[in-house]
């Protein structure tokens, strides 16, 4: 196992931030382009990979697929990656060989009952190596005659949607999918959808139904987009610093991702956005008030970012929509709130809405983070060093999930990082 090392973030000097950042793929977009290519007979080319560990994992185990079929069962491992752990329940179901797919121990306590239900309704052969409802899962792969429907909860987590929706075409039938109890992360099921009609895929959405038929794949190259959830950190930084002119290259204010919504998310924290010859270019403004609630149901990979910054701006405001943030890579609700007490800020819940006091707000000369197998954490918290003289990050290595340049790319933009 590689030793977890800490970093300490600094920021010496004017707060005045000028430099271009060239982000890395989105690992959504590169994760679903991945296996989209892989169920596509070679129809589907994929362009500009995101770097990010999430996608590095998936594309090894795709390639360690193309062996000769395995006579005893496959052991797959996802690490981290929650997409990959998803996609590959479904897309694995779907190869006459037998699977175990497994992830870290976190992994193991993120739910995945309700995709395996849906898979099972078609026919799959799933079963659970240790607790029920959890990976370790047993794959006996190669779905066959399977109902042409299936009913599954949209609320816990798109991604069992996504799961579904990326192997429909290839099923002897077709899939009509219904979302029960509502659906969160919408975008992202959106994403997948036009990443599939990328891929010549056609779909009907009608009220709670979505209908893929049974359909072959189109040539395609899918050219996979610069990371907005990435880019929300530098968002960030361009709020909390004296001043700020960011240009992040290729990325498009119209795009698959719904995280590109931090553009007007920042507006009233005080950064404005805009398309510039070089690509998005982030400036610091005049902060403008914050009407009603923020609804972050639609992106919440975006929550930390915008509670950090609210909180070192002494911004009190209140947010919904994070209910599913406690089964992401850690308990995100109670990691923010025991690393925020650090600056003597508390979010507390009232009927799932979530407020931010910052009436004892401090910057102490030095604080540690701890990150909790969480890449968001250290990304969120790591702009509090234009604040706070010395910011520790714990396990700072952790942002390689999503992007793996974070920390040199900081170094570009004029912090100090040293490993400890
Ligand atoms: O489909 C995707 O690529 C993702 C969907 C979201 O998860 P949920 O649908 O579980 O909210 C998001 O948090 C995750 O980082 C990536
Ligand atoms: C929740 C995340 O990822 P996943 O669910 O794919 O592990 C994330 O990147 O914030």
């Amino acid at each position: 196992m590689v030793k977890k090392q800490n970093a300490v973030v600094s920021f010496t000097g004017l707060k005045d931030i000028h430099t271009t950042i060239h982000l890395t793929g989105s690992k959504s977009e590169s994760n679903r382009a991945l296996i989209i290519a892989a169920l596509s007979k070679g129809m589907v080319m994929v362009k500009n990979l995101s770097d990010a560990a999430d996608t590095v994992i998936l594309n090894r185990i795709l390639i360690g697929l193309t062996t000769a079929a395995l006579e005893e069962r496959r052991t797959v491992d996802v690490g981290h990656a929650g997409t990959a752990m998803r996609f590959l329940t479904a897309f694995l179901s779907t190869i006459p060989e037998k699977f175990k797919l497994t992830g870290s121990g976190r992994m193991q306590e993120r739910p995945i009952g309700i995709l395996v239900d849906a898979l099972k309704s078609l026919g799959a052969d799933i079963s659970y190596e240790k607790n029920e409802g959890y990976p370790p899962l047993l794959i006996n792969g190669g779905l066959q005659d399977t109902p042409s429907e299936v009913s599954i909860r949209g609320n816990v987590s798109s991604q069992y949607l996504s799961a579904l929706l990326i192997i429909a075409p290839t099923l002897p039938s077709g899939l009509s999918l219904h979302i029960l109890g509502g659906l969160t992360s919408r975008p992202y099921l959106e994403m997948t959808l036009n990443m599939l009609a990328s891929a010549g895929i056609r779909h009907s959405w009608e009220g709670d139904t979505i209908h893929i038929a049974q359909q072959v794949h189109q040539e395609a190259i899918l050219v996979v987009e610069p990371d907005w959830s990435a880019a929300s950190y530098w968002y960030s930084i361009a709020a909390l610093a004296v001043q700020a002119d960011i240009i992040l290259p290729n990325l498009r204010e119209e795009s698959l991702q719904g995280d590109s919504a931090i553009q007007q998310i920042m507006i009233p924290l005080g950064v404005s956005s805009s398309r510039s010859k070089d690509g998005i270019q982030l400036i610091s403004a005049a902060e403008q008030p914050i009407i009603g609630v923020m609804n972050l149901k639609d992106c919440p990979d975006l929550a930390q970012t915008i509670i950090v910054c609210a909180a070192a701006k002494g911004l009190n405001l209140s947010f919904t929509g994070l209910e599913t943030l406690k089964i992401k890579e850690t308990n995100r609700i109670l990691a923010l709130q025991t690393e925020l007490a650090k600056i003597g800020v508390t979010l507390n819940e009232d009927n799932e809405v979530y407020t931010l006091n910052c009436e004892g707000l401090n910057f102490p000369e030095k604080i540690s983070i701890a990150t909790y197998d969480d890449h968001r954490m250290a990304m969120a918290f790591a702009p509090l060093s234009l604040l706070i003289k010395e910011v520790e990050i714990e396990d700072y290595q952790v942002v390689e999930k999503s992007y793996p340049d974070f920390w040199k790319d900081l170094q570009q933009a004029g912090f100090t990082v040293q490993e400890l």
